[in-house]
């Protein structure tokens, strides 16, 4: 690399003092998924470091550009960080923070998936719905869910996504915890807009085809309603539940570095709390099925549902199609639709940028709460 390479590690320590360099250190598997001004504010700190020449102010920038990527501001709140999950890896900051010389995010590139483009005309899309659909299993049902079997459970989801592509669980939840959390979905409904669809990180008008969906959404960090003020807020149970979601990707993380996907977690996105009105429905699509327009792009859907005493009549399944053979864009592709009912505690993983997937037209109300994870696969050049 250049000049920067000579920056020791323990003069930095030093610079930051011992504290700073505890938290950090603590903090360094975790950073802020940031919001756009921290972002913005990473950056800015990056190019000042990269502007001066001398050691003193470059240790400065690394420490604001850390501070700020990490979203430091005391211990207590970064314990609470950790606590309620609203932190999360950022490998720049880890590399960073490894090195002892700033290590600049990778470039926005493209992602290769965007050659993929995986989705179906509409005629291969309408040859794809007549497929078979079939109820899927949901695995540890009954059995205390993932909570109680934490490692067979982390196994399972690893191995089922390698195979499938998604997998179904439940979380284990207690059933009045649920409850809770639904009742705080419903008041916060008033708050909920028009979900969008975004394609290349650009929002696509809601008119156009390609946005079909007829949810409404909120974002919980975006709302205040995630993070350290969140149990005193209007949805403590969600927070914690959306906590509860991204601890279970942090376990899962080295997991599925060193499986056949060899798939690494590096951002999450807002948790994202959605509701469909009698009748709604969200055509067959693939989350992220452009790279989301970068290498980091998202690449693992969480669903958590919340709908207690769900009447399994009442439509509103998940639908994952799974080929048997072939590829989803192939014309002789064949495959399978498994159901999934939205009900309360069943957690759904699937590959935001491989599975189709859609959401049956619903006959009561269906809350939800999703979160993305970012990351990169081994092959896309991440190390
Ligand atoms: O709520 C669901 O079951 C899934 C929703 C979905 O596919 C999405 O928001 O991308
Ligand atoms: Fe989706």
């Amino acid at each position: 690399m250049d000049s920067h390479d000579d920056l020791d590690l323990s003069q930095w320590t030093w610079t930051l003092g011992v504290d700073w360099w505890k938290r950090i250190r603590r903090a360094s598997r975790f950073a802020c998924w940031g919001t756009e001004p921290q972002k913005r504010g990473c950056c800015q700190a990056r190019d000042e470091y990269l502007k001066h020449k001398s050691k003193e102010q470059q240790l400065q920038k690394l420490k604001e550009l850390l501070e700020k990527a990490a979203f430091l501001r005391s211990e207590a709140e970064v314990q609470s960080q950790l606590e309620t999950g609203s932190v999360v890896c950022i490998d720049t900051v880890k590399d960073s923070l490894r090195r002892g010389v700033w290590v600049p995010p990778r470039e926005l590139r493209p992602s290769l998936f965007k050659m993929l483009q995986r989705r179906p005309g509409v005629k291969g899309m309408e040859r794809l719905q007549t497929m078979k659909r079939r109820s899927a299993e949901v695995f540890f049902d009954g059995k205390g869910g993932i909570l109680k079997n934490l490692d067979a459970a982390l196994d399972t989801v690893v191995e089922s996504l390698g195979r499938n592509g998604w997998v179904a669980c439940e979380l284990g939840a207690h059933q009045s915890l649920m409850a809770r959390a639904l009742e705080e979905a419903k008041s916060l409904k008033p708050r909920m807009s028009r979900g969008t669809t975004v394609i290349q990180n650009e929002i696509i008008d809601p008119t156009t085809p390609n946005a079909d969906r007829e949810d409404r959404v909120l974002f919980l960090q975006e709302q205040g309603l995630s993070g350290p003020s969140a149990a005193k807020g209007p949805a403590p149970t969600l927070a914690l539940l959306e906590s509860a979601i991204i601890d279970i990707v942090m376990h899962l993380d080295p997991r599925l570095q060193r499986s056949g996907l060899q798939l690494r977690i590096t951002e999450r996105c807002d948790g994202m709390l959605s509701n469909y009105e009698k009748g709604g429905a969200y055509s067959a699509h693939i989350d992220n099925a452009d790279g989301d327009g970068r290498v980091d792009g998202r690449v693992l859907t969480a669903v958590l549902y919340l709908n207690v005493g769900w009447d399994r009549y009442a439509g509103g399944e998940l639908a994952i199609f799974q080929p048997d053979h072939g590829d989803i864009g192939d014309a002789n592709c064949n495959g399978k639709w498994n159901m999934i009912y939205p009900e309360a505690g069943t957690l759904v993983f699937l590959r935001a940028d491989h599975v189709l997937h859609e959401v049956r037209g619903a006959h009561a109300e269906r809350y939800a709460l999703s979160v993305w994870f970012c990351g990169q696969h081994a092959d896309y050049g991440g190390s």
